[in-house]
C-alpha cells in the first residue's frame, strides 16, 4: 500500500527559477493497484516517482509504504522497499558485469554485500527459472556481459531485476518509450505478468495513451503539479483515448504533449 499526502515539491525555492513541480498531490494505491500515469511535459510524472522514491526530499506532505513513515527516510534505505526501472535500458543494469552477477546485486537489494558476493548453486537454478520467462534464450547465457545485449533485452532483465526481491512498489519511469514497438510491447506485457504473478503496487508513467489504457486497473491524469483525473475499476475500462483528449482539452492546450498526441495513433 502506498499513500501520499498533500505532497509538495517546489525546486529552486526563493530564486527566479522557482518551479513548484508538485502542488499537494493525494495520492493513496492498495496492494496490487497497478496505476498508469499520463500528463504533457513538465506535469510532475517524473517528480512523483522521484519523490516516492527519496531522490531529493520534499517540502511538505507525507508518503508511506505499507504504514511505514517514508517521507525522510534515505533513498538507499528506501530501496529495500522500491523497484525502479527508467526510460533509459543502460541505466539499470551495469553494463561491464555479467546476466548472472547483476541478478546479484539485484538478489542483495538492500543489503550488504561482504563476502556473500558467492554465487550459489541454488540461486544460479533461480536465475534460469526467471530468466526463462523472457522467453529470450538468456538462461542459457548467464554469464555474457550486460553490455553486449539489445536495449529491449536489458530491460526485460532490469524489470526483472526490479522485482526479483518483491518490491512493495514498482516505479516504471518511461520504461518502454526508447524500445522498438514490437519490444516495447513485449516488455509491456512481460510487466504485466510480473505486477499481476506478484500482485504489485505499481505506478508506470507512460506517454503513450492506449497503453495507459490497456493496463493496470486504474488511471491519473497529471497537468501543472496536480492529478486532475483519477479512474479505475469498471470505470477504467470503459474509457477512450478520445475521453482522455477530452479530459487533455479541459486541462488546457499545455496539458498535452506532442509526444502524448502521437501516442495516439
Ligand atoms: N531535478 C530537478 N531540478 C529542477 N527542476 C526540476 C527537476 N526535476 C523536475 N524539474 C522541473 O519540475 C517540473 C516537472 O518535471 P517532471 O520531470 O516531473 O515532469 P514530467 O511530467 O515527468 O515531464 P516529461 O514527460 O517531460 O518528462 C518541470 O518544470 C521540470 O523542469
Amino acid at each position: 500500500m502506498l499513500e501520499v499526502k498533500n505532497m509538495v515539491k517546489t525546486f529552486f525555492k526563493g530564486t527566479i527559477n522557482e518551479k513548484t513541480a508538485l502542488q499537494g498531490i493525494n495520492l493513496r494505491l492498495e496492494e496490487g493497484d497497478f496505476c498508469t500515469v499520463i500528463g504533457g511535459n513538465g506535469a510532475g510524472k517524473s517528480t512523483l516517482l522521484n519523490s516516492i522514491a527519496g531522490v531529493f526530499p520534499v517540502d511538505e506532505g507525507q508518503i508511506t509504504i505499507n504504514d511505514i513513515d517514508v517521507t525522510k527516510m534515505a533513498e538507499y534505505k528506501r530501496a529495500k522497499y522500491i523497484g525502479r526501472v527508467f526510460q533509459d535500458p543502460m541505466v539499470g543494469t551495469a553494463g561491464n558485469m555479467q546476466i548472472e552477477e547483476n541478478l546479484i546485486l539485484a538478489m542483495r537489494r538492500g543489503k550488504r554485500l561482504g563476502l556473500k558476493w558467492a554465487f550459489k548453486d541454488s540461486e544460479q537454478a533461480f536465475f534460469k527459472e526467471r530468466l526463462a520467462l523472457l522467453g529470450l534464450g538468456l538462461e542459457e547465457r548467464l554469464s555474457a556481459r550486460m553490455g553486449l545485449l539489445s536495449g529491449g533485452q536489458r530491460q526485460s532483465i532490469t524489470l526483472l531485476m526490479a522485482t526479483m526481491l518483491r518490491p512493495e512498489i514498482l516505479l516504471l519511469d518511461e520504461h518502454t518509450a526508447a524500445l522498438d514497438p514490437k519490444t516495447a510491447e513485449n516488455v509491456l506485457q512481460l510487466t504485466e505478468k510480473l505486477v499481476s504473478e506478484h500482485n504489485l503496487t505499481t505506478l508506470m508513467i507512460t506517454h503513450n495513451m492506449r497503453d495507459a489504457l490497456r493496463f493496470g486497473n486504474r488511471l491519473i491524469m497529471m497537468d501543472a503539479g496536480r492529478i486532475i483525473y483519477d479512474v479505475k475499476g469498471e470505470e477504467k475500462k470503459k474509457l477512450t483515448v478520445q475521453d482522455l483528449l477530452e479530459k487533455f482539452e479541459v486541462a488546457g492546450e499545455n496539458a498535452l504533449s506532442d509526444r502524448m498526441v502521437l501516442g495516439t495513433k
